[in-house]
């Protein structure tokens, strides 16, 4: 459970505690997924966008937390369009949305909706129900949204889609009604990035790299596939190539290439695992005329080569 402290950068921790950087102010889904990760193995830091939190990652902040995606809303686009290396995990967060207001005022007095675009799809069906004639007004974060219904004297007539946590942080505010998300279950999903693949992970009872899981970008240029010379490429023979277990792909547009060519992030997810790091008897590799069992990372690995030898480009983004 998240403490209900509203700046937990002023306060004393342990030099060795690395920094992690979430989506604020406090009190947003950030960072509560961040702290039932990490509680107090870190210290903790806000950012004001998602593109801050990502930025942030640098030698002296270890470690972030970007929302990837929501069970009712979908995928966060903003974190694909910036997700670079490195991913160490993912955690996964139950949410409730609370519509909140100033103290004493009633469903009749909301003329605007501020919240997160993500909690304001999440939350569409209720709003189109209770509040037809209200305008949605997309800020930096829930807790954001909170905040500005707390302090700004115009804000009367806003209500604020947030977590109920924001009750401990901000003054005057009451809940209006509680679980008003599309569906009642409700999850959204975060990646932890750190600025080195083998940053030891506090909390983490392993050493947290490569037990399984990692995010691929395969990258196929239409031009290719269009070439009549040239073989064509097409995703599903990148796919063919990579020959892991693919247990999520989504698609955003590549910007660096002509109109309409793709980025697909391929999220894979070991078939195999076991506990000791070695993925089990049906993989191998032979090094020096040694036949041993390859390790997740060779795997992967290999799988990246084998996409640069069809033709297409895939870079990890992440093993965990
Ligand atoms: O704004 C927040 O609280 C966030 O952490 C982003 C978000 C918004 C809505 C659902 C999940 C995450």
């Amino acid at each position: 459970m998240l403490r209900p402290s509203p700046n937990h950068d002023n306060e004393p921790k342990s030099q060795s505690h690395p920094v992690l950087t979430f989506l604020g102010p406090a009190g947003t889904y950030s960072h509560q997924a961040a702290y039932d990760r990490f509680a107090e193995a870190v210290h903790y830091r806000t950012g004001n966008t998602i593109s801050d939190v990502f930025h942030s990652v640098s030698p002296t902040v270890q470690l972030a937390l970007l929302p990837q995606e929501n069970s009712i809303f979908g995928v966060v686009t903003e974190t694909y369009d910036l997700l670079q290396k490195w991913i160490r995990g993912a955690v996964t967060l139950s949410i409730q949305h609370c519509l909140v207001v100033q103290r004493g005022k009633t469903l009749r007095d909301i003329k605007k909706v501020l919240s997160h675009e993500q909690a304001l799809g999440q939350c569409k069906q209720f709003i189109a129900t209770h509040l037809p004639a209200a305008r949605l007004v997309s800020v930096a974060s829930t807790a954001a949204a909170a905040q500005i219904v707390s302090t700004q004297s115009d804000a009367a007539d806003c209500a604020a889609i947030c977590s109920k946590v924001c009750l401990q942080l901000f003054a005057d505010l009451e809940i209006l009604h509680e679980g008003i998300q599309n569906e009642q279950q409700n999850s959204t999903r975060f990646y932890i990035l750190s600025n080195h693949p083998s940053l030891p992970l506090p909390n983490t009872p392993y050493d947290g790299h490569g037990k399984g899981n990692a995010l691929i970008r395969l990258g196929v240029h239409k031009s290719e596939t269009r070439t009549p010379q040239s073989s064509p490429v097409a995703v599903t023979d990148l796919l063919a190539a990579l020959g892991l277990p693919a247990v999520r792909i989504d698609r955003r547009p590549s910007a660096q290439h002509e109109l309409f060519s793709s980025v697909y992030f391929v999220e894979v997810a070991d078939d195999e695992r076991s506990d000791d790091f070695q993925s089990s008897s049906s993989h191998y590799s032979s090094k020096d005329g040694v036949i041993k069992p390859s390790s997740w990372k060779e795997r992967i690995v290999d799988s990246i080569a084998r996409v640069a030898e069809r033709g297409g480009r895939a870079d990890l983004l992440g093993i965990w």
